[in-house]
C-alpha cells in the first residue's frame, strides 16, 4: 500500500511539474521502500532461528542490507538518478507510441460505444466483470475483440445470445472496419446474408469456397443442380433412343445378313460407349474430357454425376390431430404481469389470440418480457390482471429457452438419450411408449444407434446440438396442436436450422415462435423462401430453388414485446421491427 502511495504522490507530481523526475523518484522510493521492509523481515528472521537455519537467515540478513544500501545510494547519486531518468524517458516514448497506435486515448469511448452498441444497460458498463451473468460475459468478450481492429478478426458464433438490436449494430459495425478482414462462423443466414461476400462451406471433411453470401451460394448451387438434372435427363432420353436404333440395327444386320449394317451398329456402339456423357463444362462451354478434367481417361466424355445436395437432416414431425370442438387454441385479454418479487411492469394490458393452424411470432430485445408472455400463454403464470383462456382440450408442446441446460443437470446427463426420452414422456405426458418406436422415432432427430441407446446424453459427441434434437423430439412426439419454442435455434447449424423450418412449415398445429433469428420468423411465420433472393431478380431460375415453398403458405401474424411492456401485431413482420431498430440505432449515432 505504501508503494502506491509513494506512486501516487509521483503522478500528481508528475501532472503539476516534471515528470520525469517524479518517476524515477516513485521508482527508487519504491525500492528503498522494498529493500526496508525486506531488511525488517530479515531481522526477525535471524533473531528468531538459530544453527544452520539460523547462518542462512543471517546470509539472507546480510544480503537485505547490501540491497537497502543500494537503494539508499541510487536516491542520493546524481549520476545513477541521470542514467535512472533517461531510461524511464525512453520507455515513456515507447509506451506513448504504442498507445497512439492504438489510439487509446479514444479507448475508453470506443470501449463504451461498443458496449452499449452490443445491449449493455448504461448502468451496467462500470460494473465489475465478475458480476455479469455468463451471457453477458461473452459480450463483453465479442466487445473486447472488437475494439482491438484487428488486420484479422475471427468471431465464432458471434450472435449466439444476442437480440436483434444488437445483431444489426454488430452487423453495421462490421460493415465499416475497412481495413479488417473478417472470417465468420455462423448459424444465423440473415446476419451472415448482410455481411459476408464470400461463403466457404465445409462439408464431409471438403471446404468449397464460393464468391456471395451463403444465401446466394445456396441458390447458385441449386440453379446448378437443376440444370445437371435438366442436362441428364434429356442425356438419358438420348441415350435410350440410340440403344434403342442400336439393338433394332443389330437385329436387323443379324436377320439380312447385312455386314455393312453390322459395322454402322458397332461404330454406333462404340460412340455411344466412349463419347456419352457430359456435353457443356462448368464454364458453359462444350465440354471436352482432356481438357476440362485432369487425367488420363478411357472415354471422351465424363459421366455426368449430380451430387447429392438433401440435406441428411430431416425431422420428422407427426401429425396433431384437430380437435373436435371449435374455438381458438388460446386467447390473451387485456394481460398485465409483474413477478411478485419485483414492481417491474413486464406486460401491460396484452392482448392475443392463437387459432388452430395458426403462425405467431414473438421479437423485441432481451428482457422485454417475451418468455414470460409464453409462460404465460402455457400456464406456468397467471397475469396480476387480464385473463387466459385456453380450448379446454388442447395440448401444448413447450420448447424452453432452457431445455438444454435441464439436460446438463448430473442425474439426467447419466442416462441415455432412449431410456430418458421414454421416461420423460411418460411422466411428462402419460405417453407410453416402447423402445422400438421411440429407437425409429429419435433416430429421424440424428440420434440412432449408441448415440441414443447407451451414451449418456452429456458426453454425445455433438452435446449441445444433440441435446436441443432430443428435447426437440420430446416436444413434437406428443403431437401437440400449439407448438411453443422459445429460441430453439440458438444451439442449431444451419442444416439442423432448414431441416427444421421445413417440419414447421408443414405442420399442421399451431406455432408460436419467440427468436432473435429473423430468418427463422420470416420463413416459418411469413411464409419467406427458405433460402432468401438476396439477388432480387425473381427470375424463375430463382424460384427453381424454392422447390419446398407452398404457394399457398397460412402467414402468421409478428408481435412485437417492446418498452413499457406492451406488445403490438407489426403489419410488416420482421421487416418493420427491422426499421423500428434501424431508427433508433441512427438516432442514437447521430445522438
Ligand atoms: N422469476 C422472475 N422474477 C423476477 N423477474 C424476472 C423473473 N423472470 C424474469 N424476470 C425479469 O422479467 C423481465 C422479462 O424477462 P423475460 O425472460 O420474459 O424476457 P425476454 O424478452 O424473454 O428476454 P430474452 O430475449 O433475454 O429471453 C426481465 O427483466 C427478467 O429479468
Amino acid at each position: 500500500m505504501q508503494e502506491y502511495d509513494t506512486l501516487n504522490s509521483a503522478l500528481d507530481q508528475a501532472n503539476s511539474g516534471d515528470p520525469n523526475s517524479a518517476c524515477v523518484a516513485a521508482l527508487a522510493i519504491v525500492e528503498y521502500d522494498r529493500a526496508t521492509t525486506g531488511l525488517i523481515k530479515a531481522q526477525k528472521i535471524a533473531e528468531r532461528r538459530s544453527g544452520a537455519r539460523g547462518a542462512n537467515a543471517r546470509k539472507a540478513l546480510l544480503a537485505a542490507e547490501a540491497r537497502l544500501k543500494h537503494a539508499e545510494e541510487s536516491l542520493s547519486n546524481p549520476a545513477s538518478f541521470d542514467n535512472a531518468v533517461s531510461k524511464v524517458q525512453e520507455m515513456l516514448s515507447e509506451v506513448q507510441t504504442a498507445l497512439d497506435s492504438m489510439g487509446a486515448a479514444a479507448a475508453e469511448s470506443t470501449a463504451r460505444r461498443i458496449l452499449l452498441g452490443l445491449g449493455f444497460p448504461k448502468e451496467t458498463l462500470d460494473a465489475p466483470f465478475e458480476s455479469l451473468s455468463g451471457g453477458w460475459r461473452s459480450r463483453c468478450s465479442l466487445a473486447s475483440v472488437l475494439l482491438q481492429e484487428p488486420d484479422l478478426l475471427i468471431l465464432d458464433e458471434p450472435t449466439n445470445y444476442l437480440d436483434v438490436p444488437s445483431i444489426l449494430w454488430l452487423q453495421s459495425y462490421l460493415l465499416s472496419l475497412e481495413n479488417t478482414t473478417v472470417v465468420i462462423v455462423a448459424h444465423d443466414r440473415a446476419f451472415l446474408d448482410s455481411v459476408t461476400s464470400e461463403t466457404i462451406i465445409m462439408r464431409k471433411g471438403k471446404l468449397t469456397y464460393y464468391e456471395g453470401s451463403i444465401s446466394v451460394t445456396e441458390r447458385a448451387i441449386m440453379k446448378k443442380r437443376k440444370g445437371m438434372i435438366r442436362m441428364k435427363e434429356g442425356l438419358d432420353r438420348k441415350k435410350a433412343h440410340i440403344e434403342k436404333g442400336i439393338a433394332e440395327g443389330a437385329r436387323m444386320a443379324r436377320k439380312t445378313g447385312d455386314d455393312k449394317r453390322a459395322r454402322a451398329v458397332k461404330s454406333k456402339q462404340k460412340k455411344l460407349d466412349e463419347r456419352f456423357g457430359l456435353e457443356v463444362s462448368e464454364k458453359g462451354h462444350r465440354f471436352k474430357l482432356n481438357r476440362d478434367l485432369g487425367g488420363y481417361h478411357l472415354t471422351n466424355r465424363a459421366e455426368l454425376t449430380i451430387e447429392d445436395l438433401d440435406s441428411l437432416i430431416n425431422l420428422p414431425f407427426p401429425v396433431p390431430e384437430a380437435l373436435r370442438f371449435p374455438g381458438a387454441l388460446c386467447t390473451v385479454n387485456n394481460v398485465s404481469f409483474r413477478y411478485p418479487s419485483s414492481d417491474r411492469l413486464i406486460l401491460d394490458s396484452a392482448s392475443l389470440v392463437i387459432h388452430p393452424g395458426a403462425r405467431v411470432g414473438l421479437v423485441g430485445k432481451n428482457g422485454e418480457g417475451k418468455s414470460t408472455l409464453v409462460k404465460l400463454i402455457i400456464g406456468q403464470l397467471r397475469p396480476t390482471k387480464g385473463n387466459i383462456e385456453r380450448h379446454s382440450r388442447v395440448n401444448i408442446g413447450y420448447y424452453s429457452q432452457h431445455s438444454v441446460e435441464e439436460l446438463t443437470s448430473t442425474a439426467v446427463g447419466k442416462t441415455p438419450a432412449l431410456a430418458y426420452f421414454i421416461e420423460t414422456l411418460k411422466e411428462r405426458n402419460q405417453i407410453q411408449v416402447d423402445e422400438q418406436t421411440a429407437f425409429a422415432f429419435l433416430g429421424g432427430f440424428c440420434l440412432q444407434g449408441k448415440l441414443a441407446g447407451s451414451i449418456p446424453i452429456a458426453e454425445l459427441s455433438w452435446r449441445t446440438e444433440g441435446m436441443v434434437r432430443l428435447a426437440l423430439a420430446l416436444v413434437v412426439y406428443p403431437a401437440p396442436q400449439l407448438l411453443v419454442l422459445d429460441e430453439v435455434s440458438t444451439h442449431l447449424d444451419m442444416d439442423t436450422t432448414s431441416a427444421l423450418i421445413k417440419s414447421l412449415r408443414s405442420y399442421n398445429g399451431a406455432i408460436l415462435i419467440v427468436s432473435h433469428d429473423r430468418h427463422l420468423i420470416q420463413s416459418v411465420i411469413e411464409g419467406a423462401p427458405l433460402i432468401p433472393d438476396i439477388g432480387g431478380d425473381g427470375s424463375d431460375s430463382n424460384r427453381e430453388s424454392d422447390e419446398d415453398e407452398e404457394d399457398d403458405y397460412n402467414t402468421g401474424v409478428v408481435y412485437r414485446v417492446g418498452p413499457k411492456g406492451r406488445v403490438e401485431a407489426l403489419p410488416g413482420g420482421v421487416d418493420d421491427y427491422i426499421s423500428i431498430v434501424e431508427r433508433r440505432l441512427s438516432k442514437e449515432a447521430v445522438g
